[in-house]
């Protein structure tokens, strides 16, 4: 394609939405209207395209899924805080964007994954500017434009993906306005460097209670880090009310108030959370029946937690088909990933823990899990959303491990914490 391009007397590098729009139509056809944007990698390539987002310039880590579907969760999914997204889908926004408000019976989001657009700007080869769904309420265009949201298209993601995978992460620059001289701004924020997590998580505990037709009187500590919505709904919809803390809060203190704590998925380099990774030791040394669970950055902060080591991986895993193999079953699952960071597994403690998913395409780890304790964690992201629901058996798992824990301790701890705690909490995040 490229070659046809350069044939056509088009500048290497360069493929213009306009160019595009001539073969995606009837979805591009008001490209042409659109302000001219670059795309720039730091000492890397420049891509020139269109605007369709915030008229304002962003930077950040550059960063791709090949996702087919599920913009809308991926860009509102806090685990992309401060990332420039590229979709290697050739075209987004076909399907529009649906309510970003809509709540449903849990009081959770009924189609976000939080309550904005978290990455700081996004990237495609292809915008379609009209789009026809029955949940969709607007257009990628305007969501864009009304988050504040960078957004260029009309960019060679194949040879931007090509780069990265290649040279790996890589902090990127989206500028909006006619030629940008990319030379004279060296500013390139790298949001790996602060604590991310200290963003997104809630400023105050706030408490889901389960409806009473669906409770088991589970009462669950979730440590939020940037949790997704669809996290929290899975084990609300198992019959568990939910007391969700920030991320530095000092759960080892209140974790026996619990049936079980649950650690969430969330931006940036683990090694940022030594407060958070501190609380879970000493929950771990103190506790050793008490069930827990992470996904994603919770997993990370168990191992880190545990005295293992994270990595950072040369461009990350942002996908929904990636293979993991359960070392247990010998059964391999479809997986929904986002994450740049991984456990260096050479680093477990095999005295205590013992790897529990591989990765089939890198081999990293995907996840551990005690010897002795009823504590699991995974790299992977088993509520999906977007994904494969092949792993939602694993909240399933936690939840047995809290039966196990009740039944063992003939205790009922949700009905004592109830009275103490939820009354005065406030029902949703606290942003
Ligand atoms: N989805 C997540 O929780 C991401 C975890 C971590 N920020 C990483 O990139 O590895």
């Amino acid at each position: 394609m490229i070659h046809a391009i350069k044939n056509l007397g088009v500048k290497n590098n360069y493929i213009s939405a306009r160019w595009l729009a001539t073969r995606a139509k009837p979805f591009t056809n008001k490209t042409s209207s659109l302000d001219r944007a670059t795309l720039t990698i730091k000492d890397g390539p420049v891509f020139n395209g269109y605007s369709f987002g915030a008229n304002k310039n962003v930077s950040g880590e550059a960063v791709f899924t090949t996702s087919l579907v599920g913009y809308p969760e991926s860009m509102t999914d806090p685990s992309y805080k401060g990332q420039i997204l590229c979709f290697t889908q050739p075209l987004i926004g076909n399907y529009g964007v649906p309510s970003s408000t809509q709540k449903d019976q849990y009081n959770l989001l009924k189609y976000m994954e939080s309550g904005e657009v978290q990455c700081i700007g996004i990237v495609v080869a292809d915008v379609a500017l009209e789009y026809s769904h029955w949940t969709a309420v607007e257009s990628l265009q305007q969501w864009c434009q009304r988050s504040g949201v960078a957004a260029i298209s009309g960019v060679d993601t194949r040879q931007l993906v090509s780069y990265l995978r290649d040279k790996g992460s890589s902090l990127g620059r989206i500028t909006i306005g006619e030629e940008y001289d990319a030379d004279e701004d060296a500013a390139f924020e790298d949001p790996g460097s602060i604590n991310l997590v200290h963003k997104v998580t809630t400023k105050a505990p706030f408490h889901i209670a389960c409806p009473p037709e669906n409770s088991k009187n589970i009462h669950i500590a979730v440590l939020d880090c940037g949790a997704k919505e669809n996290i929290l709904r899975c084990l609300v919809e198992r019959g568990a009310s939910l007391t969700v803390f920030p991320y530095n809060y000092p759960i080892d203190k209140i974790a026996n108030k619990f049936d079980g704590i649950f650690i969430s998925n969330g931006p940036g380099d683990p090694t940022h959370c030594s407060v958070t990774t501190e609380n879970l030791r000493k929950t771990m040394d103190k506790y050793h029946e008490l069930p827990i669970f992470g996904i994603c950055l919770g997993h990370q902060l168990l191992a880190l937690a545990s005295g293992a080591k994270t990595i950072k991986l040369k461009y990350g895993n942002r996908a929904h088909n990636i293979p993991a193999l359960d070392l247990i079953t010998g059964k391999c699952h479809i997986t929904s990933q986002n994450h740049g960071y991984a456990v260096d597994v050479s680093t477990l403690d095999s005295n205590e823990w013992e790897p529990y998913f591989t990765n089939l395409n890198d081999l990293s780890n995907e996840g551990m899990i005690h010897k002795h304790k009823p504590i699991f964690s995974t790299q992977f992201h088993p509520e999906a959303k977007g994904g494969p629901l092949d792993t939602g058996f694993l909240f399933d798992k936690f939840f047995a491990n809290i039966e196990t824990y009740r039944s063992n301790n003939g205790l009922n701890l949700s009905n004592i914490d109830n009275s103490l705690l939820v009354d005065i909490l406030p029902k949703e995040r606290v942003v």
